[in-house]
C-alpha cells in the first residue's frame, strides 16, 4: 500500500431502489466529503452513453423516470464494453479520487468486486443494502424482465460474503445505528489522514 493509496474502501451493492445512493450520502454526510468520496461506477458509463446517444447525463445521474426508460439499453451497451475489458468502469471511476476513504455505491457485478479486490486487497469492505420488493416498490420499483432477472442486478446474489449487510426500509433510527459500526471502522482507518491535516493547519502551513 502506498501513502496516497486509499485507507478504506466501501463497496456497496443491492438491488434498485434499495437504496444505495440514500445510505452513501448519509455515510459521506456523517464523515465529510474531504475525508470521503462516492464513487459510481455507472457514472463514466452513464456519461459516455449520454455523450454517443444525445441523452441529458444529469437525468441519467439521478433517481426518476428518464434513467428507467434507458436502462435496458444501458445494461447492453455497458456489457459490451465490459467484454473487453472487465476493469474499464472501475479504472475511470477512481482516476483522480484522493480522499483516503472511498465508497463505490454500485458494483452490481463479480468483475467489479475483483477488480478492487486485486488493486486494493487490503482495504476492501463490501457492503450490502437491502431493502423489502414492498419498499422499493413504494420508491418507484416495478419488476422489468431483462433487468431485474439479469446481471446487472443479480450479479452478486450469490458467492459474496459480505462484510455488513445494512437494511434501509425506512426507519431512520434503525439505519442509523446499522450505520454507527462503519462509521467507526471509517474513523479508526482514517485516523493518520485527520491527525496529519490538523497538524498541518495548527502549524500553520
Ligand atoms: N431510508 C430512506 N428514507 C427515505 N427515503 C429513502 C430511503 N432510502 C431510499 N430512499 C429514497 O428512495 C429512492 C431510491 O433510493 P436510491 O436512489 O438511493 O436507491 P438506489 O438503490 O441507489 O436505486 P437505483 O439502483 O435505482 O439507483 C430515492 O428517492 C431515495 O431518496
Ligand atoms: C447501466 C447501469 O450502469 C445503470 C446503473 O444506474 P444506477 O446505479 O441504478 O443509478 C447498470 C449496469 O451497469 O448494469
Amino acid at each position: 500500500m502506498t501513502a496516497s493509496d486509499p485507507k478504506l474502501i466501501l463497496l456497496f451493492s443491492g438491488k434498485r431502489k434499495s437504496g444505495k445512493d440514500y445510505v452513501t450520502d448519509l455515510i459521506q454526510k456523517r464523515l465529510s466529503p474531504k475525508l470521503c468520496c462516492i464513487l459510481r461506477l455507472s457514472a463514466p458509463l452513464k456519461e459516455q452513453y449520454a455523450q454517443e446517444h444525445g441523452l441529458d447525463f444529469e437525468e441519467l445521474l439521478g433517481a426518476g423516470k428518464y434513467k428507467e426508460q434507458h436502462r435496458a439499453e444501458m445494461i447492453r451497451w455497458g456489457e459490451r464494453r465490459r467484454q473487453k475489458d472487465p476493469g474499464f468502469f472501475c479504472r475511470m471511476a477512481v482516476c483522480g479520487a484522493s480522499q483516503p476513504m472511498w465508497i463505490v455505491s454500485d458494483c452490481r457485478r463479480m468483475s467489479d468486486l475483483q477488480w478492487f479486490w486485486s488493486e486494493y486487497p487490503q482495504q476492501c469492505v463490501c457492503v450490502r443494502v437491502e431493502a423489502s420488493e414492498q419498499t422499493r416498490a413504494q420508491r418507484g420499483w416495478r419488476f422489468t424482465a431483462g433487468v431485474d432477472d439479469a446481471e446487472s442486478e443479480c450479479g452478486l446474489d450469490q458467492d459474496v460474503d459480505f462484510d455488513w449487510t445494512i437494511r434501509n426500509d425506512g426507519d431512520v433510527t434503525f439505519l442509523d445505528r446499522q450505520l454507527q459500526g462503519l462509521l467507526s471502522l471509517a474513523r479508526e482507518r482514517t485516523m493518520e489522514h485527520q491527525y496529519t491535516q490538523y497538524s498541518i493547519k495548527s502549524n500553520g502551513q
